[in-house]
């Protein structure tokens, strides 16, 4: 099985994703940790000496790869991948798809909680700002991510609930 994760940064799509390929006995990759790898810098350093342009092309190139490599895995996607470059297309036609749909109060706190991880955004001045531009980020991203088959809507999605999202929607198709 090919099962994508997808949704806002810090709604639990690495966290989750790695319980789940544990749970399934199928390889883990990240595709941020995947780009990190292969670049040899972070994922900040990549966007501050090359430009977004730059990490969006390698991001959709290294999905490809993934999925051509990888007949089974649980991904971890970017919290922009299914926006560009025809990514989604690619998730939806060569695996199961999982939205991980987070309030956004709650996104703000996990930021707030471990802001050295994600420079970008915890460099925003306050948290107010912080949870302007995670509003901004999921109203024009909610498009792309409500194709998703699945979806899970609670804060805290269980391996668990997951498990029964996948049977229920496998034996239903
Ligand atoms: N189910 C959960 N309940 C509570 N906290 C969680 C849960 N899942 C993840 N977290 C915490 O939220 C933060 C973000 O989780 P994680 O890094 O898995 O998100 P992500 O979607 O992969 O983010 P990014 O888009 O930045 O890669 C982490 O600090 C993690 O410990
Ligand atoms: O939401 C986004 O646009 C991003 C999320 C991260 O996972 C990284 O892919 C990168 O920082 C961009
Ligand atoms: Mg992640």
């Amino acid at each position: 099985m090919r099962l994508y994760l997808i949704g806002m940064p810090a709604a639990g799509k690495t966290t989750l994703g790695r319980a789940l390929a544990t749970a399934y006995g199928v390889p883990f990759r990240d595709l941020d940790e995947e780009i990190v790898q292969r670049e040899q810098r972070s994922v900040s350093e990549i966007f501050a000496q090359d430009g977004e342009d730059y990490f969006r092309q390698r991001e959709g190139d290294v999905l490809r790869d993934l999925v051509e490599t990888m007949p089974e895995m649980v991904l971890a996607t970017g919290g922009g991948t299914p926006c560009y470059h025809h990514n989604l297309e690619v998730l939806l036609e060569t695996g199961l798809t999982l939205y991980l749909a987070v309030p956004v109060s709650v996104l703000v706190q996990r930021v707030l909680a471990a802001a050295a991880s994600r420079p970008l955004l915890s460099a925003l001045p306050t948290a107010q700002a912080l949870e302007s531009r995670l509003h901004e980020t999921l109203r024009a991203r909610q498009q792309f991510y409500d194709r998703a088959p699945l979806r899970c809507a609670a804060p805290v999605c269980s391996v668990e609930a997951v498990r029964q999202l996948v049977e229920r929607y496998t034996t239903a198709v």
